[in-house]
């Protein structure tokens, strides 16, 4: 098998609800969990299981309570669940992508901008950038007269697609997508299908969340179940 890109070694994460009088909440733990180049693993399992919190986890947003995260950044082995602050910033311009369920919005900028942004930040240079913003709107079906326009005023769907252009356009090893096809129509939905299946013929490791079944058979490589990483109240 290829080496993993992606590490997860006995992972655990709690939530102290500090205004409830320090609550612990237990949601995962024992997560051991590895992603090949060219993979894409699916988290599944009910609301609330942890899913996005292991995501969050990955990408440094959340502090993970006990475990490693290996990330295989060129010549390094990064542990984001240790790594400075510095180093997990270096890691997402360079390494890890990531697609949220929601576009932030950044007033004034124009879509294709938002969009190309993500590109010459990864290295690329402004024109590479913008030929690629204009293919990835153009594949997602973003009409061309919305592309000058700040996406602010967007419908939900057109702003998720401007979000997932933003997340695919770079060249990251690691994809992180959380539930991105969830306010797109079916054709928007192949249309990320597509996408998802060339990234991963690139040789792309893919962690995601997708609760519509179809995409999720039609994009996995393995299914990962998280309610048997499912922490109990100590
Ligand atoms: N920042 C937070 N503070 C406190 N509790 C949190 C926080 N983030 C998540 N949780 C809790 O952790 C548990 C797991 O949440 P998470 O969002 O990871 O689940 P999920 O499996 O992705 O759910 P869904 O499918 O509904 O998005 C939930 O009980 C949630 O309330």
């Amino acid at each position: 098998m290829t080496a993993p890109l992606l590490s997860l070694d006995s992972l655990a994460k709690s939530f102290t609800m500090h205004l409830q009088g320090g609550l612990v909440i237990p949601v995962v733990s024992g997560i051991s969990l590895d992603v090949a180049p060219g993979e894409c693993v699916v988290l599944g399992g009910p609301s609330g299981a942890g899913k996005s919190s292991i995501l969050k986890m990955i990408y440094g947003n959340y502090r993970a309570d006990a475990g490693a995260i290996r990330v295989v950044d060129g010549s390094e082995t990064v542990d984001v669940a240790t790594a400075a602050p510095r180093r997990v910033m270096a890691l997402r311009r360079n390494t890890i992508g990531y697609v949220s369920q929601f576009l932030r919005v950044i007033p004034r900028v124009p879509a294709l901008t938002v969009v190309a942004e993500a590109a010459t930040a990864f290295g690329l240079s402004r024109e590479e950038a913008e030929a690629r913003a204009r293919r990835l709107l153009t594949l997602l079906n973003v009409p061309e007269r919305l592309w000058s326009l700040p996406p602010a005023t967007f419908s939900g769907g057109e702003q998720q697609r401007v979000n997932i252009a933003r997340g695919f356009i770079a060249d990251h090893p690691l994809l992180l997508l959380d539930e991105p096809t969830a306010s797109l129509d079916a054709r928007n939905r192949a249309a990320v299908v597509d996408l998802i299946e060339t990234k991963k013929a690139a040789g792309t490791a893919i962690v995601g969340i997708f609760h519509d079944d179809d995409v999720r058979e039609r994009v996995a490589t393995r299914i990962v179940d998280v309610t048997r990483f499912a922490a109990s109240a100590a």
